[in-house]
Protein backbone atom coordinates (compact mmCIF):
# COMPACT_ATOMS: atom_id res chain seq x y z
CA UNK A 1 0.00 0.00 0.00
CA UNK A 2 2.59 2.42 1.18
CA UNK A 3 4.69 1.80 -2.22
CA UNK A 4 1.61 2.22 -4.35
CA UNK A 5 1.03 5.89 -2.50
CA UNK A 6 4.86 6.65 -2.47
CA UNK A 7 4.56 5.32 -6.28
CA UNK A 8 2.21 7.74 -6.84
CA UNK A 9 3.56 10.80 -5.41
CA UNK A 10 6.81 10.15 -7.42
CA UNK A 11 4.27 9.91 -10.55
CA UNK A 12 3.00 13.99 -9.33
CA UNK A 13 6.89 14.85 -9.34
CA UNK A 14 7.50 13.57 -12.63
CA UNK A 15 4.83 14.64 -14.17
CA UNK A 16 5.56 18.19 -13.25
CA UNK A 17 9.23 17.70 -15.09
CA UNK A 18 8.35 19.46 -18.64
CA UNK A 19 6.49 22.16 -16.57
CA UNK A 20 9.41 23.01 -14.57
CA UNK A 21 12.11 22.76 -17.59
CA UNK A 22 9.71 24.85 -19.65
CA UNK A 23 9.29 27.83 -16.78
CA UNK A 24 12.73 27.65 -15.27
CA UNK A 25 14.27 31.43 -15.44
CA UNK A 26 10.58 32.80 -16.61
CA UNK A 27 8.85 35.26 -13.98
CA UNK A 28 5.53 34.73 -13.07
CA UNK A 29 3.61 37.45 -11.82
CA UNK A 30 0.70 36.40 -9.43
CA UNK A 31 -2.05 38.71 -8.16
CA UNK A 32 -4.25 37.86 -5.15
CA UNK A 33 -7.03 39.16 -4.30
CA UNK A 34 -9.01 39.99 -0.88
CA UNK A 35 -11.25 37.59 -1.83
CA UNK A 36 -8.95 34.91 -1.64
CA UNK A 37 -7.07 35.77 1.05
CA UNK A 38 -9.76 33.44 3.31
CA UNK A 39 -8.46 30.98 5.60
CA UNK A 40 -4.88 30.59 7.77
CA UNK A 41 -4.38 27.31 5.39
CA UNK A 42 -4.92 28.80 2.42
CA UNK A 43 -2.56 31.86 3.33
CA UNK A 44 0.05 29.20 4.37
CA UNK A 45 -0.99 27.56 0.80
CA UNK A 46 -0.28 30.43 -0.99
CA UNK A 47 2.86 31.26 0.74
CA UNK A 48 3.98 27.92 0.12
CA UNK A 49 3.23 27.89 -3.38
CA UNK A 50 4.94 30.75 -4.17
CA UNK A 51 8.46 29.50 -2.19
CA UNK A 52 8.38 27.04 -4.17
CA UNK A 53 7.76 28.44 -7.77
CA UNK A 54 11.10 30.21 -6.61
CA UNK A 55 12.94 27.17 -5.19
CA UNK A 56 12.75 25.53 -8.61
CA UNK A 57 13.93 28.65 -10.62
CA UNK A 58 10.54 30.84 -11.39
CA UNK A 59 10.40 33.77 -10.46
CA UNK A 60 7.22 34.73 -8.74
CA UNK A 61 6.02 38.50 -7.77
CA UNK A 62 3.16 38.85 -6.36
CA UNK A 63 0.82 42.02 -6.90
CA UNK A 64 -1.92 41.93 -4.16
CA UNK A 65 -5.60 43.26 -3.03
CA UNK A 66 -7.71 44.03 -0.53
CA UNK A 67 -10.56 45.11 -1.79
CA UNK A 68 -12.84 43.78 1.20
CA UNK A 69 -10.32 44.41 3.98
CA UNK A 70 -10.43 48.34 2.71
CA UNK A 71 -14.12 48.35 3.22
CA UNK A 72 -14.39 46.54 6.06
CA UNK A 73 -11.93 49.29 7.47
CA UNK A 74 -13.85 52.48 5.87
CA UNK A 75 -16.87 50.77 7.61
CA UNK A 76 -14.96 50.93 10.92
CA UNK A 77 -14.58 54.34 10.77
CA UNK A 78 -17.63 55.76 8.90
CA UNK A 79 -16.45 56.53 5.59
CA UNK A 80 -19.01 55.78 2.53
CA UNK A 81 -17.96 53.94 -0.06
CA UNK A 82 -19.32 53.36 -3.85
CA UNK A 83 -18.05 51.31 -7.17
CA UNK A 84 -18.18 51.94 -10.39
CA UNK A 85 -17.58 49.63 -13.15
CA UNK A 86 -15.39 47.59 -10.48
CA UNK A 87 -13.59 50.78 -8.99
CA UNK A 88 -13.97 52.17 -5.69
CA UNK A 89 -14.45 56.07 -6.16
CA UNK A 90 -11.73 57.22 -4.17
CA UNK A 91 -11.29 60.80 -1.99
CA UNK A 92 -8.73 62.22 -0.39
CA UNK A 93 -9.25 60.62 2.56
CA UNK A 94 -10.36 57.25 1.30
CA UNK A 95 -7.01 57.17 -0.67
CA UNK A 96 -5.07 57.27 2.70
CA UNK A 97 -7.27 54.75 4.32
CA UNK A 98 -6.65 52.24 1.28
CA UNK A 99 -3.56 53.11 1.66
CA UNK A 100 -3.16 52.11 5.46
CA UNK A 101 -4.55 49.08 4.52
CA UNK A 102 -2.89 47.94 1.58
CA UNK A 103 0.41 49.18 1.74
CA UNK A 104 0.43 49.37 5.72
CA UNK A 105 -1.50 45.91 6.90
CA UNK A 106 -2.17 43.40 4.21
CA UNK A 107 1.50 43.81 2.93
CA UNK A 108 3.26 43.22 5.41
CA UNK A 109 1.12 39.87 6.13
CA UNK A 110 2.00 38.70 2.76
CA UNK A 111 5.35 38.73 3.13
CA UNK A 112 5.86 37.60 6.56
CA UNK A 113 3.57 34.47 5.41
CA UNK A 114 6.31 34.11 2.95
CA UNK A 115 8.85 34.53 5.10
CA UNK A 116 7.08 31.42 7.51
CA UNK A 117 7.27 29.35 4.16
CA UNK A 118 10.70 29.82 4.28
CA UNK A 119 11.04 32.37 1.10
CA UNK A 120 12.38 35.74 1.37
CA UNK A 121 10.49 38.58 0.07
CA UNK A 122 10.23 42.74 0.52
CA UNK A 123 7.08 44.65 0.08
CA UNK A 124 6.70 47.43 -1.16
CA UNK A 125 4.08 49.45 -3.11
CA UNK A 126 4.26 51.63 -6.73
CA UNK A 127 5.84 54.46 -4.81
CA UNK A 128 8.97 52.21 -3.93
CA UNK A 129 12.01 52.60 -6.43
CA UNK A 130 9.78 54.31 -8.68
CA UNK A 131 8.03 50.97 -9.59
CA UNK A 132 4.87 52.93 -10.53
CA UNK A 133 3.51 56.47 -11.91
CA UNK A 134 0.48 56.40 -12.16
CA UNK A 135 -2.16 58.52 -14.09
CA UNK A 136 -5.83 59.71 -13.08
CA UNK A 137 -8.51 57.78 -14.79
CA UNK A 138 -12.14 58.80 -15.09
CA UNK A 139 -14.80 56.17 -14.65
CA UNK A 140 -17.29 55.10 -17.60
CA UNK A 141 -20.95 53.65 -15.56
CA UNK A 142 -22.41 52.02 -18.53
CA UNK A 143 -25.77 49.92 -18.74
CA UNK A 144 -24.65 48.22 -22.76
CA UNK A 145 -28.03 46.51 -22.48
CA UNK A 146 -29.66 50.02 -22.49
CA UNK A 147 -27.25 51.62 -24.46
CA UNK A 148 -26.52 53.78 -21.74
CA UNK A 149 -23.12 55.32 -21.00
CA UNK A 150 -21.62 58.27 -18.77
CA UNK A 151 -18.65 59.73 -17.31
CA UNK A 152 -18.23 59.35 -13.39
CA UNK A 153 -15.16 61.43 -11.62
CA UNK A 154 -13.16 58.28 -9.92
CA UNK A 155 -10.85 61.07 -7.59
CA UNK A 156 -8.16 59.37 -6.77
CA UNK A 157 -8.10 56.69 -8.97
CA UNK A 158 -5.47 55.66 -10.96
CA UNK A 159 -4.06 53.21 -13.55
CA UNK A 160 0.11 52.76 -14.13
CA UNK A 161 1.15 55.13 -17.01
CA UNK A 162 5.05 54.05 -16.82
CA UNK A 163 6.36 51.13 -15.07
CA UNK A 164 10.47 51.21 -13.97
CA UNK A 165 11.11 47.26 -13.44
CA UNK A 166 14.86 47.58 -12.43
CA UNK A 167 13.60 47.44 -8.78
CA UNK A 168 11.89 44.67 -9.23
CA UNK A 169 14.72 42.69 -11.40
CA UNK A 170 17.40 44.25 -8.32
CA UNK A 171 15.23 42.54 -5.57
CA UNK A 172 14.84 39.23 -8.33
CA UNK A 173 18.44 38.85 -8.86
CA UNK A 174 19.32 38.82 -4.87
CA UNK A 175 16.53 35.96 -4.69
CA UNK A 176 14.02 37.71 -3.07
CA UNK A 177 10.41 37.72 -3.82
CA UNK A 178 8.68 41.14 -4.17
CA UNK A 179 5.12 42.09 -3.02
CA UNK A 180 3.62 44.76 -4.51
CA UNK A 181 0.32 46.96 -2.99
CA UNK A 182 -1.07 48.74 -5.41
CA UNK A 183 -0.99 52.26 -4.72
CA UNK A 184 1.44 55.10 -6.81
CA UNK A 185 2.03 58.37 -6.98
CA UNK A 186 1.05 60.07 -9.86
CA UNK A 187 3.46 62.98 -11.92
CA UNK A 188 1.52 65.48 -9.67
CA UNK A 189 2.89 64.26 -6.62
CA UNK A 190 -0.71 62.83 -5.49
CA UNK A 191 -1.43 59.43 -4.04
CA UNK A 192 -3.62 57.29 -6.31
CA UNK A 193 -5.59 54.10 -5.76
CA UNK A 194 -4.79 51.56 -8.30
CA UNK A 195 -7.17 48.61 -8.86
CA UNK A 196 -4.48 45.56 -8.23
CA UNK A 197 -5.77 43.82 -11.31
CA UNK A 198 -4.48 46.44 -13.13
CA UNK A 199 -1.15 47.21 -11.21
CA UNK A 200 -1.05 43.90 -11.29
CA UNK A 201 -1.34 43.38 -15.32
CA UNK A 202 0.94 46.20 -15.99
CA UNK A 203 3.47 44.77 -14.39
CA UNK A 204 3.52 41.47 -16.00
CA UNK A 205 3.67 43.40 -19.71
CA UNK A 206 6.55 45.25 -17.90
CA UNK A 207 8.52 42.15 -16.81
CA UNK A 208 6.78 40.00 -20.21
CA UNK A 209 5.94 37.48 -17.82
CA UNK A 210 5.28 33.90 -18.80
CA UNK A 211 2.12 33.51 -16.46
CA UNK A 212 0.00 36.05 -14.95
CA UNK A 213 -2.43 34.71 -12.32
CA UNK A 214 -5.44 36.13 -10.62
CA UNK A 215 -6.53 34.66 -7.72
CA UNK A 216 -10.12 35.45 -7.16
CA UNK A 217 -13.16 33.79 -5.25
CA UNK A 218 -15.17 32.45 -8.60
CA UNK A 219 -13.53 29.63 -10.64
CA UNK A 220 -13.15 31.56 -13.41
CA UNK A 221 -15.04 33.40 -15.65
CA UNK A 222 -18.60 32.25 -15.93
CA UNK A 223 -21.38 32.14 -18.76
CA UNK A 224 -24.59 33.11 -18.00
CA UNK A 225 -25.96 29.69 -17.11
CA UNK A 226 -22.61 29.13 -14.32
CA UNK A 227 -20.55 27.24 -16.61
CA UNK A 228 -16.75 27.90 -16.46
CA UNK A 229 -14.94 28.85 -19.74
CA UNK A 230 -12.23 27.21 -19.49
CA UNK A 231 -10.31 29.27 -22.90
CA UNK A 232 -11.33 32.69 -24.15
CA UNK A 233 -9.92 35.36 -26.59
CA UNK A 234 -9.69 38.40 -26.48
CA UNK A 235 -12.49 38.56 -28.93
CA UNK A 236 -14.77 36.58 -26.76
CA UNK A 237 -13.96 38.93 -23.88
CA UNK A 238 -15.22 41.60 -25.69
CA UNK A 239 -18.62 39.79 -26.46
CA UNK A 240 -19.10 38.86 -22.76
CA UNK A 241 -18.91 42.33 -21.71
CA UNK A 242 -20.97 43.63 -24.21
CA UNK A 243 -23.91 41.48 -23.58
CA UNK A 244 -23.51 42.07 -19.36
CA UNK A 245 -21.96 38.83 -18.77
CA UNK A 246 -18.78 39.88 -16.96
CA UNK A 247 -20.00 42.73 -14.91
CA UNK A 248 -18.48 44.71 -11.30
CA UNK A 249 -14.85 43.12 -10.32
CA UNK A 250 -14.82 41.08 -13.12
CA UNK A 251 -14.74 43.63 -15.60
CA UNK A 252 -10.69 45.20 -14.52
CA UNK A 253 -9.95 41.83 -14.10
CA UNK A 254 -10.34 40.79 -18.02
CA UNK A 255 -9.32 43.76 -19.49
CA UNK A 256 -6.28 43.47 -17.61
CA UNK A 257 -5.78 40.28 -18.62
CA UNK A 258 -6.29 40.84 -22.46
CA UNK A 259 -4.26 44.01 -22.34
CA UNK A 260 -1.44 41.92 -20.58
CA UNK A 261 -1.64 38.98 -23.54
CA UNK A 262 -1.65 41.95 -25.91
CA UNK A 263 1.39 43.44 -24.52
CA UNK A 264 3.61 40.43 -24.56
CA UNK A 265 2.21 38.44 -21.79
CA UNK A 266 2.30 34.16 -22.80
CA UNK A 267 -0.78 33.93 -21.04
CA UNK A 268 -3.10 34.74 -18.28
CA UNK A 269 -5.35 32.29 -16.05
CA UNK A 270 -8.11 33.42 -13.73
CA UNK A 271 -8.23 31.26 -11.20
CA UNK A 272 -9.76 30.44 -7.57
CA UNK A 273 -8.06 31.17 -5.18
CA UNK A 274 -10.05 29.49 -2.21
CA UNK A 275 -8.92 26.10 -3.67
CA UNK A 276 -6.13 24.64 -1.90
CA UNK A 277 -2.67 25.32 -4.24
CA UNK A 278 -4.68 26.14 -7.36
CA UNK A 279 -1.78 27.62 -8.86
CA UNK A 280 -0.04 24.43 -8.64
CA UNK A 281 -2.43 22.62 -9.85
CA UNK A 282 -3.01 24.65 -12.72
CA UNK A 283 0.99 24.82 -13.53
CA UNK A 284 2.40 21.83 -12.86
CA UNK A 285 -0.43 18.83 -14.06
CA UNK A 286 -1.74 18.38 -17.37
CA UNK A 287 -5.83 19.63 -16.59
CA UNK A 288 -5.18 22.55 -15.69
CA UNK A 289 -8.14 24.79 -13.53
CA UNK A 290 -9.96 28.14 -14.37
CA UNK A 291 -10.09 30.44 -17.30
CA UNK A 292 -7.01 30.82 -19.90
CA UNK A 293 -6.65 33.74 -21.97
CA UNK A 294 -4.12 34.01 -24.53
CA UNK A 295 -4.20 36.51 -27.34
N1 LIG B 1 -19.00 36.40 -15.72
C1 LIG B 1 -18.52 36.35 -14.49
N2 LIG B 1 -17.87 35.23 -14.07
C2 LIG B 1 -17.34 35.15 -12.81
N3 LIG B 1 -17.45 36.16 -11.89
C3 LIG B 1 -18.07 37.30 -12.24
C4 LIG B 1 -18.63 37.45 -13.55
N4 LIG B 1 -19.20 38.68 -13.62
C5 LIG B 1 -19.02 39.25 -12.42
N5 LIG B 1 -18.34 38.46 -11.57
C6 LIG B 1 -17.99 38.81 -10.19
O1 LIG B 1 -16.62 39.16 -10.11
C7 LIG B 1 -16.14 38.78 -8.81
C8 LIG B 1 -14.61 38.77 -8.79
O2 LIG B 1 -14.12 40.11 -8.73
P1 LIG B 1 -13.67 40.78 -7.32
O3 LIG B 1 -14.78 40.63 -6.33
O4 LIG B 1 -13.19 42.16 -7.62
O5 LIG B 1 -12.50 39.81 -6.89
P2 LIG B 1 -11.04 40.06 -6.28
O6 LIG B 1 -11.24 40.66 -4.90
O7 LIG B 1 -10.44 38.71 -6.25
O8 LIG B 1 -10.31 41.00 -7.23
C9 LIG B 1 -16.82 37.45 -8.60
O9 LIG B 1 -16.88 37.09 -7.25
C10 LIG B 1 -18.21 37.68 -9.20
O10 LIG B 1 -19.09 38.16 -8.22
C1 LIG C 1 -9.46 51.74 -7.59
C2 LIG C 1 -9.80 50.50 -6.83
O1 LIG C 1 -10.89 49.97 -6.96
N1 LIG C 1 -8.86 50.02 -6.00
C3 LIG C 1 -9.04 48.87 -5.19
C4 LIG C 1 -7.68 48.41 -4.69
C5 LIG C 1 -7.72 47.06 -4.01
C6 LIG C 1 -8.12 45.93 -4.93
O2 LIG C 1 -8.17 46.05 -6.14
O3 LIG C 1 -8.40 44.78 -4.26
P1 LIG C 1 -9.05 43.42 -4.81
O4 LIG C 1 -8.13 42.86 -5.82
O5 LIG C 1 -9.15 42.58 -3.59
O6 LIG C 1 -10.41 43.74 -5.40
C7 LIG C 1 -9.99 49.17 -3.99
O7 LIG C 1 -9.98 50.29 -3.48
O8 LIG C 1 -10.69 48.24 -3.57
Amino acid sequence: MTDTVNLAKAETIVEALPYLQRYAGKSFVVKYGGHAMGSPELQRGFAEDIVLLKAVGINPVVVHGGGPQIGSMLKRLGVESTFVGGLRVTDAETARIAEMVLAGSINKEIVSWIGAAGGRAVGLSGKDGGLVVAEKISGRDADPLQGIERHVDLGFVGEPAHVDRSVLDTLMNAGIIPVIAPIATGEDGQTYNVNADTMAGAIAGALGASRFFLLTDVAGVLDKQGVLQTNLSPTEIAGLMTDGTISGGMIPKVATCVQAVESGVDAAVILDGRVPHAMLLEMFTAQGAGTLIRA
